[in-house]
């Protein structure tokens, strides 16, 4: 047996010195450069490995109300890295979305400058449900709603407004959420979408899918899940990076994560349109995948903060019970080659849909 000689003082204050930088900077990297860090020493390895496993505990790098762990059996993926953001950002107000402080010494991580700027004050239109087809725009009523409404929450508090009630059909919801000048505080129930994420949410890998967003709980119909939040893109900017993804996507595996919502004007001449890419900065709505059948979500543009541009919010289209959550992603497949599609419904149509963006 050896035994290696007392470390020496300034020996100590090294390492200690060393440990102290590792632990400031080390959460900012990448996983690759995460990885290479590792290579250099133990002790860099010993840190990096707890930052890895404290990432792959909460995607949302305590953004969100829960955590909201990934689960891989299938590969070496530990979890998936981007920006996170709760809340839509518009890329015009981003200077600086490279890197985002993700490790296990924050209990919070750091608030980034732009991540407020979607608004984040509840304003909101009417307390009442349009449907698909109608002008979201022009929609606000700045006179508050009639908030007695709001008060008959249900016993077990999730629906309380009789306007909530989610549409059944096809397509794209469309409603209003009460705002701060209706009176009514967060527990109002219509303010669904105001809160947060309230359900137990897991990322798992599938090796044909990717990361997949789960239930894990039981999640009621007509339940709000989550927001669909990215950066909002100009439609320029949005056929551009389209055209950078689908290159990527030709040459190998990538995911994207560009949404595009579109809602025809009754006069059915104009077409207002909202781009979120969640690609690089989003959050856990990015790893929605898609299902030919419309999956268990309904796709809901919720006007509540009094900014132009609405959000996109998912409900839960009927009870859930820890499977995999999923939408349609749309009707128009314009690629003959299109993705494989692995979403497993008895209506399949073998590919994923795709559209000009
Ligand atoms: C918005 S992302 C969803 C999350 C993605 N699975 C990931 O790992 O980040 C969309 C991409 O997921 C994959 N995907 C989504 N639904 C799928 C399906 N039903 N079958 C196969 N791949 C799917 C495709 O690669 C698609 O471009």
């Amino acid at each position: 047996m050896s035994l290696s000689p007392p470390k020496k003082s300034h020996e100590r204050g090294f390492s200690h010195a060393l440990f102290q930088c590792a632990d400031l900077i080390l959460p900012w990297l990448t996983p690759q450069e995460l990885a290479n860090v590792s290579l250099t020493c133990k002790t860099l390895h010993q840190i990096a490995h707890s930052i890895t496993l404290h990432r792959s505990l909460d995607v949302s790098r305590s953004f969100e109300n829960l955590p909201i762990p990934f689960h891989n059996t299938g590969d070496q993926h530990p979890y998936a890295y981007f920006i996170y953001t709760a809340s839509q950002i518009i890329l015009s107000s981003s200077p600086s979305l490279n890197r985002q402080f993700w490790g296990p010494n924050s209990s919070r991580s750091p608030v980034l400058p732009w991540s407020d700027s979607s608004g984040a004050e509840m304003g909101c239109a009417r307390d009442s449900l349009i449907r698909p087809g109608a002008s979201w725009v022009n929609m606000v009523d700045e006179s508050g709603c009639e908030c007695e409404r709001c008060e008959k929450v249900s016993e077990d508090n999730v629906i309380g407004c009789a306007c909530m009630e989610l549409d059944g059909d096809e397509g794209m919801g469309i409603m209003s959420e009460c705002r701060t000048s209706c009176g009514c505080g967060l527990e109002c129930g219509n303010r669904l979408s105001q809160g947060g994420i309230r359900v137990k949410l897991k990322v798992v890998r599938d090796l044909r899918k990717g990361w997949g967003l789960y239930a894990a709980q039981w999640i009621q119909r007509g339940q709000f899940v989550c927001e669909y939040s990215g950066e909002l893109l100009t439609t320029k900017e949005a056929r551009r990076r389209q055209r950078i993804y689908d290159e990527l996507a030709s040459n190998r595996r990538f995911s994207s994560a560009l949404l595009v919502v579109r809602e025809h004007l009754p006069s059915g001449n104009a077409c207002l349109r909202i781009n979120i890419d969640a690609t690089r900065v989003g959050n856990i709505a990015g790893f929605i995948n898609h299902s030919c059948d419309g999956g268990n979500l309904s796709t809901v543009l919720v006007r509540s903060s009094g900014a132009l541009v609405p959000r996109l919010c998912f409900f839960a289209s009927k009870d859930i019970k820890g499977e995999e959550l999923c939408f349609s992603y749309g009707e128009i497949r314009v690629r003959p080659t299109g993705l494989k599609c692995f979403c497993g419904s008895s209506s399949c149509f073998g590919t994923i849909p795709s559209e000009h963006t």
